[in-house]
């Protein structure tokens, strides 16, 4: 299918400071000219610095680490970064290596409420200019071990591709009794605060 015409109007292609397939289609599908760098930064080595931050600041720490690193190397860019640490009443989750580990997550969100805060920087000219957090929260319905087994069998080895062991858009969808939240923020990207601030510095057509 031809692309849709571009709606970014900077000089050079957005510049993603991430390694995620989703944000980057999430971009993408907005019409935007995404390009994308792996950010380089030590995640945990961040977290671990970052004692005593709440979950939602350690995400958005995370997030304008991703940026500053990239940005740092591209100063005549505009750039983004961004992280997603899903909380289950101040324990922050990890994505989960593996399916045992994915097993485990669901066993512990199962029958409650978690959120996910997704937070995202943005640098211009080699430093990073602002940054936000939107959360999300979801509330799980209680599955039961042959339903986190049922569900891992459906889900496939995507599990370890998020957080939460699910992918809202996929099968994750029968986990949830209630959402409380933005699709795209779920997903990874708050898009509407992240696209109006884009707006406001002129880099969108629309
Ligand atoms: N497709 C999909 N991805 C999700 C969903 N929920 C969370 N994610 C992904 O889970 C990942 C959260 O982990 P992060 O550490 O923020 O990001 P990452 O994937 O490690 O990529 P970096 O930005 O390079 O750090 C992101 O890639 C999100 O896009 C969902 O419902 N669907």
């Amino acid at each position: 299918m031809p692309h849709a015409p571009s709606l970014w109007r900077g000089p050079a292609p957005l510049l993603l400071a991430s390694t995620s397939p989703t944000r980057r289609g999430l971009l993408e599908s907005a019409a935007l000219a995404v390009e994308t760098r792996a950010p380089g930064v030590d995640e945990r080595a961040v977290e671990a610095a970052s004692a005593g931050l709440s979950p939602l600041a350690l995400a958005e720490r995370l997030a304008s680490a991703k940026a500053g690193a990239v940005a740092a190397q591209a100063p005549d860019r505009v750039v983004i970064g961004a992280d997603q640490v899903l909380d289950l009443d101040g324990t922050v989750f990890h994505k989960p290596a593996d399916r045992a580990g994915a097993a485990a997550h669901l066993a512990r969100l199962q029958g409650r409420t978690h959120a996910l805060h997704s937070a995202v920087a943005l640098a211009v000219d080699g430093t990073v200019a602002e940054s936000f957090v939107v959360t999300a929260r979801l509330t799980m319905r209680p599955l039961g071990e042959a339903g986190i087994a049922a569900y891992l069998d459906a889900a496939g080895p995507a599990v370890t591709g998020s957080v939460g062991a699910y992918q809202l858009e996929g099968v994750g969808i029968h986990l949830f009794d209630r959402i409380e939240g933005d699709h795209s923020t779920i997903l990874g990207l708050p898009l509407l605060p992240l696209l109006a601030r884009l707006r406001g510095r002129g880099l969108l057509a629309v």
